[in-house]
């Protein structure tokens, strides 16, 4: 199958977190693709792999990055399809420094920026774009929704069942 999403990260070492938007990709049976590609260390993959993203069938891409994360922005400029960026935890700065480099962009070449290292709703945005023009899987995100509620509910009930004490012990 031709994939959908393509996952890309600065380097191997955001694959700890990106492996999150990988894994909702996965659940929703969605195909995606991962690479690494960097805008510092291969300028030109960069270049190519967005310029080409929409011409092999890719519908969104999520880009994740740490530092000067100038990856997520310098895609979004070379592709017209829309671009998720993750902004990767860093040691000095905690990913700040991550976030403020993707998420300040121009007028005129968004990047849907999601929190520092939630790689999981960058993940879960790309599904519900593919979603609008698939019925099937707007009713999974819809399912999706409501075991989300379930869970919650399920906490209520445990909650009220052992009042807040015990209930801090079981976390
Ligand atoms: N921010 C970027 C870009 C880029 O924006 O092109 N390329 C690599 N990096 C980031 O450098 C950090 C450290 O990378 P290494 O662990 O390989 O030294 C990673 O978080 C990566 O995303």
């Amino acid at each position: 199958m031709t994939p959908l999403i393509g996952i890309i990260m600065g380097s191997d070492s955001d694959l700890p977190t990106m492996k999150d938007a990988i894994a909702v990709c996965e659940e929703f049976g969605i195909e995606s693709e991962v690479a690494i590609v960097s805008a510092h260390r291969t300028p030109e993959r960069m270049v190519q792999y967005a310029q080409q993203a929409h011409q092999r069938g890719i519908k969104v891409i999520i880009a994740g990055a740490g530092g000067a994360a100038h990856l997520p922005g310098m895609v979004a400029s070379l592709t017209p399809l829309p671009v998720i960026g993750v902004p990767v935890p860093t040691r000095n700065l905690q990913g700040v420094d991550s976030l403020y480099s993707i998420v300040q962009m121009p007028a005129g070449i968004p990047v849907a920026t999601v929190a520092i290292g939630n790689a999981k709703n960058a993940g879960l945005l790309a599904v519900q774009i593919l979603a609008t023009q698939q019925p099937d899987l707007l009713v999974k995100v819809q399912q999706y929704r409501q075991n989300l509620a379930e869970s919650v509910m399920a906490k209520q009930a445990k909650l009220d069942e052992l009042g807040y004490e015990q209930y801090l012990k079981q976390l």
